[in-house]
């Protein structure tokens, strides 16, 4: 196997290029210098809760019944579908679009060599009915995948798919077409599995749903489209191996972390995730979520008030430089731009030579398209700085399952280690319990009767003129 080769591997090092953090409304090289120890006691923080926060130790699974089952499924299915919400369908994406590529589900099964992948991620009446109508059930297969068992979204589209089942294939043969994802003790999930005899995958019980992607949440699915999962967690490793690295402006997961927070605690609340490539914008869609919900919190470790977070944005180079870089150049000063560059696309697509009198078209032929996309990260990079606006730039060699499972790794590093500087648990998210509780009282169901007593009471003192 290529990351074997130790060579190999540090040709593939994502690398973090910082430069353009330096700056008028961004840091000084002092400012991080200054910080730098308490960066070093939060990668040490960390790194003792390796074990207790268990995903940093999912590179060393044994990935064997994930490839058995995909093995043991391919032929007979011709799509794939999770159904999952959040963390339990963001890095079941993020993996699908980086590996295979935007247009996977659309090549002829002799290319693909395996199923579809159709991730659900919504109650969207539209979407479910859509799939439906589309999905050949007699071959199809759903990996209904909660960490809780009980996401209202999840459990909803299971309940339509299993009675879409049963009128396709039958009660007696559900068990051929879905298969559960779940904590191998609690929620509704792993009890209506273990009642129909249904195969269930675990989820390591210590392990965040937006931490999960390197668990059967992103692995069974990943295999189920051939995407070399043993590769992916080689590169989760060596991910690990460069955030344990003791000197924080020595470690790309640390430096990350600390920049971001200084940042913040500089007036920069919002931090934007841009890569130039397709195959890695909903790899920014899963930094979101972990983002988001990791470091958005009213109070810190000790119940004191904190309100810390940065709201992460999502866009795509060069795409929204035609729609948000105007924003980042003349705005606020109230951001740090996170680039991902690609120093080798698998393909080049060359630019053909025509209309040798037009100037303004004749330059671009010779050139290959890689060539444009790395020349205009580079060129919205330089003019950004010059502007004043904080940028840095993750550099991947290459996109393959390595990289791609180094950058999940170091992402979360990152993020437990901004948890530690900003001294806020980083691996609960009590604000989403309010809304969930809320639908359970609008939806009536029993337990939540004094809530929706409150939302009618709410709902009454509305106020019809600010309705427009
Ligand atoms: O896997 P589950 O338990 O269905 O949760 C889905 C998502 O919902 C949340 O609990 C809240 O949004 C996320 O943290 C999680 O990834």
């Amino acid at each position: 196997m290529r990351y074997e080769d130790a060579a190999w591997r540090e040709k593939q090092r994502i690398r973090l290029d910082v430069n353009n953090v330096f700056g008028t409304h961004g840091l000084t090289p002092a400012e991080l210098e200054a910080e730098a120890p308490r960066a070093a006691a939060a990668i040490a923080a960390v790194q003792e809760r390796r074990a207790d926060l268990g995903w940093p130790l999912l590179p060393d699974q044994d990935v064997t019944p994930f490839e058995q089952f995909a093995a043991a499924h391919r032929d007979r299915i011709d799509t794939f579908v999770v159904l999952g919400i959040g963390g339990s369908a963001l890095g079941n994406i993020a993996v699908q679009t980086a590996i295979n590529g935007p247009f996977y589900n659309l090549l002829p099964r002799e290319q693909r060599g395996w199923p579809r992948l159709l991730v659900l991620d919504n109650s969207d009446p539209e979407l479910n009915a859509g799939a439906l109508r589309m999905l050949d059930l007699r071959r199809t297969m759903f990996n209904v995948i909660s960490k809780s068992g009980t996401t209202a979204e999840t459990m909803a589209s299971f309940l339509y798919f299993r009675q879409a089942l049963v009128e396709a294939v039958g009660e007696d043969r559900l068990g051929d077409h879905i298969v559960l994802t779940t904590d191998p003790n609690s929620g509704f999930l792993r009890q209506i599995g273990q009642r129909e005899g249904w195969t269930m995958f675990d989820l390591p019980p210590k392990v965040g749903g937006r931490f999960s992607v390197l668990t059967s949440v992103g692995l069974l699915s990943a295999a189920m489209t051939g995407v070399n999962i043993r590769e992916l967690l080689a590169g989760a490793a060596y991910g690990r191996e460069l955030a344990a690295n003791p000197d924080p402006l020595r470690n790309p997961a640390a430096l990350g972390a600390l920049i971001n927070y200084l940042c913040f605690r500089k007036g920069k609340p919002i931090v934007v995730m841009m890569p130039y490539a397709n195959r890695l914008r909903d790899v920014a869609d899963w930094f979101a979520q972990l983002w988001a919900e990791s470091l958005g919190k009213a109070v810190d470790r000790q119940g004191k008030p904190a309100r810390v977070g940065q709201t992460p944005v999502k866009a795509l180079g060069a795409t929204d430089q035609h729609s948000q870089v105007q924003l980042y150049m003349e705005g606020p000063y109230d951001k740090l731009i996170n680039f991902i560059a690609v120093e080798q696309y698998a393909e080049t697509a060359p630019i053909p030579t025509a209309y040798a009198d037009l100037e303004g078209v004749s330059y671009l032929g010779g050139h290959t398209m890689a060539e444009l996309i790395q020349a205009e990260q580079q060129a919205t990079a330089i003019a950004l700085s010059e502007a004043g606006q904080p940028n840095i730039t993750h550099i991947f060699p290459e996109i393959n399952a390595f990289t791609l499972g180094q950058f999940f790794m170091l992402m979360e590093m990152q993020t437990a280690i901004a948890g530690e500087l900003y001294d806020i648990n980083a691996f609960d998210q009590p604000g989403v319990e309010a809304g969930k509780i809320n639908t359970y009282a609008l939806l009536g169901r029993r337990g939540f009767e004094e809530r929706r007593a409150a939302i009618a009471a709410r709902a009454q003192a509305l106020d019809s003129r600010w309705v427009v």
